[in-house]
């Protein structure tokens, strides 16, 4: 039972260990598609619209122009920004003002808008960045050339930080996450923890979080965490990472794993409880079966096939019973009269039949208690438990004379008196069967020798 347990026990656990394994597949899966909803709504869209209008012959012309139309450019801003639903702004390198879709306007003073100038001077043609320190917004600034590649100002896109943060706490509520988005200076640009924010003092940097300082220092200096687990003193995290490669950043989502752990024992437990019911169930039946068999298979061994009565090795199992119980015990040994002459003189079926006509009687004439063994031939022994010689006697002289009394019918209306002799014999203490059933042998010989039909005491002290 044990191995089997050990078996149900590995077997659970690899049930589990596939799961946790289809679980963690499943939990990666479940926190990389949203995040990419969110990454495509909110900042990959904005972003390419900014890319696409940045191509468009009207936006172009209007900034190759030798004089800016500020109306015609603010209104162009304005129709975009409604078109699109998001705020857009132009800035032009002609007019050094940037065009706002509230229609304001603003003069690109060196020294006083850094922004322009510092990406202006950057290679890449795309750039994100947070400003307006009133009311912070993350500004997608795309360049503008015209068709001989002369830079003509950008066109950008600006996103209140705070529509950021309410679609962050929706996502963090629904599916426990945190985000990070560092740029390629591993600056945190944007986070699900407003407190991980530029604050206009100072800028995190993803090396002086929390969960980054618990990695190992080979961790640390992977280019991808995808898939690693941090354990930080408040809770243990998935790290899944996506590279947001237009804008130079990578996302970090970090799942806490407390729930998952719960769900893996949750499955651990049920998986061990059905395949212990399984086994356990399976093994009943496989127990009552063997039982059945044994059982069937006892009974074709043990009884005598034609009195239907035990034989010795029930008599030897009652015997050593006897002696474990330091019982005083009686065996009386009983032999059919002259049973060759009725063999002879009426065929060996009457003979059978003799035979199962005496075991009958001898069994109807028995405590429940006691036994009684066909020994071989037409020899009977009976062991009477916890009795002293003279019940053994009055039982056996009451049995041999109620063998000798009742005639027998036998087939073809036979009428035969059958008479039997007893050998009695008593130890007050069980030692030997074979011992007893000698002493037995030898009081029934005496019997025989007296005329048979009789019963003859031999005792053991
Ligand atoms: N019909 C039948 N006869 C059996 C069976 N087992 C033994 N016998 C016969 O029982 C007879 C026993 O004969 P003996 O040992 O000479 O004993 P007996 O004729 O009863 O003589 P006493 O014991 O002195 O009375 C033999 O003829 C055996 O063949 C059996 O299962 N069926």
């Amino acid at each position: 039972m044990l191995f089997i347990m050990a078996i149900a026990v590995a077997i659970s656990g690899y049930l589990t260990l596939s799961d946790s394994v289809e679980e963690q597949s499943r939990l990666q899966q479940q926190s990389m598609s949203p995040a990419f909803d969110l990454v495509t709504e909110e900042l990959v869209k904005p972003l390419h619209t900014a890319q696409i209008l940045a191509n468009t012959p009207t936006l172009r012309n209007l900034m190759a122009a030798k004089q800016i139309d500020d109306m015609a450019m603010l209104a162009l801003v304005k129709r975009m920004s409604m078109d699109y639903n998001m705020d857009f702004f132009v800035a032009s390198e002609t007019s050094r003002k940037q065009y706002n879709a509230n229609g304001s306007t603003l003069a690109l003073k060196e020294g006083q808008v850094e922004w322009y100038f510092r990406v202006k001077q950057q290679p890449k043609n795309i750039a994100a960045a947070l400003g307006n320190r009133q009311d912070i917004h993350i500004y997608f600034d795309v360049k503008v050339f015209n068709d001989q590649g002369v830079f003509l100002g950008f066109i950008g896109v600006g996103k209140r930080l705070k529509t950021f943060l309410e679609v962050f706490d929706k996502y963090k509520d629904s599916f426990g996450y945190d985000f990070i988005f560092a740029d390629n200076n591993q600056d945190v640009v944007l986070a699900s923890n407003p407190k991980l924010l530029a604050d206009g003092q100072r800028i995190l940097s993803v090396e002086q979080l929390h969960w980054f300082q618990a990695l190992t220092p080979e961790q640390q200096s992977l280019p991808n965490l995808n898939n690693i687990i941090v354990k930080t003193p408040d809770a243990t995290s998935l790290i899944a990472q996506i590279d947001l490669k237009a804008l130079h950043w990578k996302l970090y989502l970090l799942t806490p794993l407390s729930s998952r752990k719960d769900a893996s024992t949750e499955a651990y437990t049920s998986h061990t409880s059905f395949v212990l019911l399984a086994i356990f169930v399976i093994f009943v039946t496989a127990h009552v079966i063997i039982r059945f068999f044994e059982r069937e298979s006892a009974k074709k061994h043990q009884l005598d096939p034609l009195t239907q009565l035990h034989n010795r090795p029930h008599i030897q199992w009652r015997f050593d019973k006897i002696v474990r119980a330091s019982q005083e015990v009686s065996l009386i040994m009983v032999d059919v009269d002259n049973f060759k002459r009725i063999n002879d003189t009426h065929g060996h079926n009457v003979g059978d039949k003799v035979l199962i006509e005496i075991a009958h009687l001898l069994q109807s004439e028995l405590r429940e208690h006691d036994a009684i063994a066909r020994w071989g031939g037409e020899e009977f022994v009976i062991l009477l438990p916890a009795t002293k010689v003279e019940k053994a006697r009055v039982i056996a002289q009451r049995t041999c004379a109620k063998i000798a009394e009742h005639p027998l019918v036998l087939m073809g209306n036979i009428d035969l008196l059958i008479s039997a002799s007893f050998g009695v014999t008593y130890t007050p203490q069980a030692r030997s069967l074979e011992r007893l059933v000698k002493v037995a042998d030898d009081a029934l010989y005496e019997a025989k020798r007296a005329g048979k039909n009789c019963v003859r005491v031999h005792k053991i002290n």
